[in-house]
């Protein structure tokens, strides 16, 4: 491929390596470029329409593994609808304090260590300090500490603080996704999030008003009740929501662009320091193609999806996986048709229109229709049971009963049997004290193998459900190696060496399936235990003399 060069018009070959969209003959006409050209080296455009408001395209063909964008964040903070119970996080660096507690020396809340260099922050704890230090009222003997430190007041006031310390961002902020039209008075949200902007205009506020006036400056020109509303929208709408190394909220101005898709083409990684995100293709995006991320979890069926994206996002998808009653013939949502008679009907009932408001529910076999609602308040009274049963932490017998029962009513691939199975296959220990029988080794591994396909067609770029897979690809691997420790023959290593080359394939895939949750503590650890398996697998290679 040739192009001309950006700079001096001549016929070039090379491209700039970070956006790969235009030529330079030379290191030199780059750099005299770069100025006109580095707010344009992306590999993505923003777009807008009526539909999804604004989204991102990608500019030309994007490889798996490619990283499209890294962001810095606007603001982060301890999420503010979390924190009413459990351990408190550090005023400063929000990890959870579970062994020890300090005090911040300035203002009295909860910190890690008071040297917590995220104290001194601005970004962090040490502007909100001196708010938070001017709240008259101290707790008492009848107060808990829980309703005296409010967490969820300390990313708003980081959020404003923003318009005086850096005006992109609070601008940045302003320009973001608010929904307040579907957060009005009428709404089911407004009444907590008023709650909360009343506790933080009598407690902070005003005071920070009377400060203000009583020395004659102005720290925050805007922090009225509208304005907090206006941040509580936009951060609802868009943050992040990170459960390591905390419970926070973090806000992204390109992340925020982002559409949603529950098969979205896109998977993320964030710094645990710096809380820098960033985005990489999951799967071969195409030019002009959407680049998407999901804001609801993949592992529920389509209508707790659609629902919980209209409750908190305000928008009903309508995204290929939506669209399909099979879910890419997974059949996730999938129930078993009672029928009408004692001896029921097995056929397989579907949501006839899924993106339909309430839509009937058909049996592929007798046609009998339920009405959604019906069907909804079944599932989520089975949810419940599903909810106790893994709460009680069963025995492998109690939870195959359980499973037996489940399906009798939902498919053997629905999503609250998939919760089940999970659990289960892990119960099937294969190195307990008594030896298992080649029933019981065929029946896990015929589990893992299910549930490894299903996984993989919901989620082909491992997007979200990468700890789930590994997990089941270890269960399978140990399975496996249990199988050719048992029929190996030492006279006939051959007959083994299919066996062993997908013992081999299993490995591969699981340490690649961790590539990126790696980074976090869960990821770390089941690598860590992967590898010890490969240890001993490796190990058995050698004393048998295999050459692999
Ligand atoms: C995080 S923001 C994405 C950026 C937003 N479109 C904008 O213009 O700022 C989320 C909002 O975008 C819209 N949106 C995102 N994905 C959508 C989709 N698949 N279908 C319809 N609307 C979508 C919804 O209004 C949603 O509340």
């Amino acid at each position: 491929m040739s192009g001309q060069c950006e700079q001096c018009k001549q016929p070039s070959t090379q491209k700039c390596s970070k956006c790969k969209l235009v030529f330079y003959c030379s290191a030199d006409h780059q750099k005299e470029h770069w100025n006109e050209h580095k707010n344009n080296c992306r590999s993505y455009e923003i777009c807008s329409n009526i539909e999804l408001g604004r989204y991102l395209i990608a500019r030309r063909n994007l490889e798996k593994g490619e990283i499209i964008f890294v962001d810095t964040p606007i603001v982060v903070g301890p999420r503010p609808h979390k924190i009413d119970r459990g351990p408190f996080p550090c005023v400063g660096c929000c990890k959870l304090l579970l062994d020890q507690m300090a005090s911040c020396p300035e203002c009295g809340w909860p910190c890690c260590d008071p040297e917590c260099p995220d104290l001194k922050n601005p970004q962090r704890h040490s502007l909100e300090c001196q708010v938070l230090k001017l709240r008259s009222f101290k707790p008492d003997g009848s107060t808990t500490s829980h309703e005296f430190f409010r967490f969820d007041v300390l990313i708003i006031l980081r959020a404003l603080f923003l318009q005086k310390t850096n005006i992109k961002k609070w601008e940045a902020l302003l320009n973001l996704e608010d929904h307040l039209d579907d957060r009005g008075p009428k709404s089911d949200i407004f009444k907590s999030i008023q709650e909360k902007v009343n506790f933080l205009l009598e407690n902070y506020i005003a005071p920070l008003k009377l400060y203000e006036k009583e020395t004659d400056q102005t720290i925050l020109p805007q922090a009225s009740n509208d304005i907090i509303h206006k941040i509580y929208g936009a951060l609802d709408v868009n943050a992040t929501e990170l459960i390591e190394p905390a419970d926070l909220y973090v806000l992204y101005p390109i992340a925020s662009l982002l559409e949603h898709n529950c098969a979205p083409n896109t998977c993320q990684t964030t710094n645990n320091l710096d809380y820098k995100v960033t985005f990489r293709a999951a799967v071969p995006i195409k030019k002009n193609e959407h680049i998407t991320t999901t804001y609801t979890n993949i592992l529920w069926g389509t209508q707790e999806r659609r629902k919980h994206l209209k409750e908190t996002k305000y928008f009903f998808c309508l995204c290929n996986r939506c669209k399909d009653p099979t879910e890419f013939n997974t059949f996730f949502s999938a129930l078993i048709c009672l029928g009408n008679d004692d001896e029921g009907c097995k056929g397989i009932q579907l949501p006839q229109n899924p993106t339909q408001d309430n839509p009937d529910w058909v049996c592929n076999k007798c046609n009998i229709k339920l009405p959604n609602g019906e069907i909804s308040n079944f599932v989520e009274h089975l949810k419940k049971e599903v909810d106790k049963e893994i709460d009680k932490k069963p025995k492998l017998e109690e939870l195959e009963e359980f499973l037996n029962k489940l399906e009798v009513f939902l498919h053997a691939n629905h999503y609250l049997v998939y919760t089940i199975k999970h659990s289960l296959v892990q119960l099937y220990k294969i190195d307990g004290e008594i030896e298992i029988s080649n029933g019981f080794l065929q029946d896990k591994l015929k589990m893992c193998q299910e549930l490894i396909d299903l996984t993989k067609k919901l989620d082909a770029g491992n997007t979200r459900l990468a700890l789930y897979l590994a997990v089941l690809l270890n269960e399978q691997f140990m399975a496996k190696f249990k199988q050719l420790t048992r029929d190996f023959d030492p006279e006939n290593k051959q007959a083994s060496e299919d066996l062993i080359e997908e013992i081999t394939k299993i490995l591969e895939e699981n340490k690649n399936c961790l590539e990126y949750e790696k980074q976090l503590e869960t990821g770390a650890k089941l690598l860590q235990v992967i590898e010890f398996n490969e240890m001993k697998f490796k190990q058995w290679i050698m004393e048998n003399s295999i050459n692999l």
